[in-house]
């Protein structure tokens, strides 16, 4: 899946709450929820990293792409306005000779 299509799922949650969602439950609960889940899955990342293979690590990266998205969204901020700060700092580099 797309990080985009992923973004747009969860921001269709926020306009329109599912009973049984887990992205409404975060929604709920608030941001120090969404901000708890967000370093928690941060640090899980980390553990994975150190020694849990290369899986794991993809599934922690996962996790916290999608808790980051809920952060983002929660404040109506878009996956494009990361993409415009990223471009914002882009220095490309003449090729080596
Ligand atoms: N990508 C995800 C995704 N990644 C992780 N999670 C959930 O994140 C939770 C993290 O697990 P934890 O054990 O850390 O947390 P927990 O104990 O379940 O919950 P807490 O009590 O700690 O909050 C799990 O419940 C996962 O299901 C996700 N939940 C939803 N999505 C996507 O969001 C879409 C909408 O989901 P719903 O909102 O559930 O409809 C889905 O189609 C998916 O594409």
């Amino acid at each position: 899946m797309k990080i985009d299509e992923l973004y747009q799922i969860i921001a269709d949650r926020k306009a329109a709450p599912q009973e049984g969602s887990y992205t409404n439950y975060l929604f709920d609960k608030g941001e120090d929820k969404i901000l708890k889940k967000v370093g928690e899955e941060a640090m899980e990342v980390l553990l994975a990293a150190k020694g849990e293979g290369d899986q794991r690590l993809i599934e922690e990266v996962s996790d916290l792409t999608y808790h980051l998205l809920v952060l983002l969204a929660s404040r109506g901020i878009t996956p494009a306005d990361i993409g415009a700060e990223l471009e914002k700092r882009h220095q490309p580099r003449p090729p080596q000779a």
